[in-house]
């Protein structure tokens, strides 16, 4: 059995990489997944200056995925730059940018332009977690705009972390306003399902802090919703790439969401609990599974989801 794929020039022994921000804020963990079974890696989503982020308890897990107001905390961009400028590249680095304004997005943007690394940027439109600020992706209007904008100070291939969405004539605005930008050569689908709340039975309190309590869900909760979106956008967008994310615990949901269309796909709250063996892990139990299904590469499957 095959996992390896080739996208946008960069080879990969395995489908699987971290999501922005799980196990990707300081080198050393950067370093971790690079050195593991993972096939890529990306970076915690950065901004112009270091941020603390909000205030804790800010992650918790539960038995069906997880909670998170990080506020994105994270060292700065030129930390992220610097690694990705002393990287090897023996697999591909993503970085993922995400400005606290458009100004500050264009601004990094052209930094690492400058740079001429072989990192791609993956832009995030849908950070939930900012008191105040809402979702960019949400507005249509606004992201058309930063797109714009963007395409202009950037000529490299790039790609967006889009929020879910729930609505079919979301999915169709939003790929045809996609479509309009052939830079843009990926999206990842989803970041975490916005604005949710656990609570502790016992002590009848919230889970975690930040926005009394309210934060972006993973794991087991956001599973249908990431396929359904990895769904709709790789089918509206054929000329570009769709990386899964949301769910992926096995190698099962590794295998819906390439059924789904996905190219790669990303592991977030499980990585988090587990570490970095989880990428291992998940790959043998992908690759049994194409076996057991007599498939002998991605390619044999991918997007190939049946309808009744
Ligand atoms: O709170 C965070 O740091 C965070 N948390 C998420 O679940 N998604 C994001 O894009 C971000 I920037």
């Amino acid at each position: 059995v095959d996992l390896s794929l080739e996208w946008l020039g960069m080879r990969m022994a395995s489908p699987l990489y971290n999501a922005s921000g799980v196990m990707c804020r300081t080198r050393e963990e950067l370093d971790a997944v690079a050195g593991s079974a993972a096939g890529a890696l990306i970076t915690k989503s950065c901004t112009l200056t270091p941020r603390e982020g909000n205030p804790e308890p800010r992650y918790h897990a539960t038995a069906l995925g997880s909670i998170n107001s990080m506020g994105l905390p994270n060292e700065g961009y030129p930390y992220y730059f610097d690694y990705a400028q002393q990287f090897d590249y023996r697999k591909p680095l993503f970085v993922s940018v995400s400005g606290m304004s458009l100004e500050d997005n264009l601004f990094m943007l052209a930094d690492l332009r400058d740079r001429h690394l072989p990192c791609l940027p993956e832009i995030n439109l849908s950070c939930p977690n900012l008191p105040g600020k809402p979702q960019l992706a949400y507005d249509f209007a606004a992201t058309a705009e930063a797109l714009e904008k963007i395409s202009q100070v950037y000529p490299g291939a790039f790609g967006v972390k889009l929020p879910p969405y729930f609505d079919p004539v979301h999915f169709a605005q939003m790929a045809a306003l996609l479509n309009r930008f052939e830079g843009l050569r990926f999206v990842t689908c989803i970041n975490s399902v916005g604005n949710g709340l656990l609570i502790d039975l016992a002590s009848e309190t919230t889970l975690i802090s930040p926005k009394g309590g309210l934060g972006g869900l993973g794991g087991d909760y956001v599973l249908p919703t990431a396929l359904a979106n990895v769904r709709e956008f790789a089918r509206l967008m054929p000329d570009k790439h769709v990386i899964g994310c949301g769910g992926i615990k096995s190698g099962a949901e590794a295998f819906m969401h390439i059924l789904c269309g996905a190219t790669a796909v990303q592991i977030g709250t499980c990585l988090h609990e587990e570490g970095v063996g989880a990428f291992a892990r998940i790959q043998h139990e992908l690759a049994e599974l194409m076996a057991q299904k007599g498939y002998q590469c991605l390619a044999d499957f991918r997007g190939r989801l049946k309808t009744l």
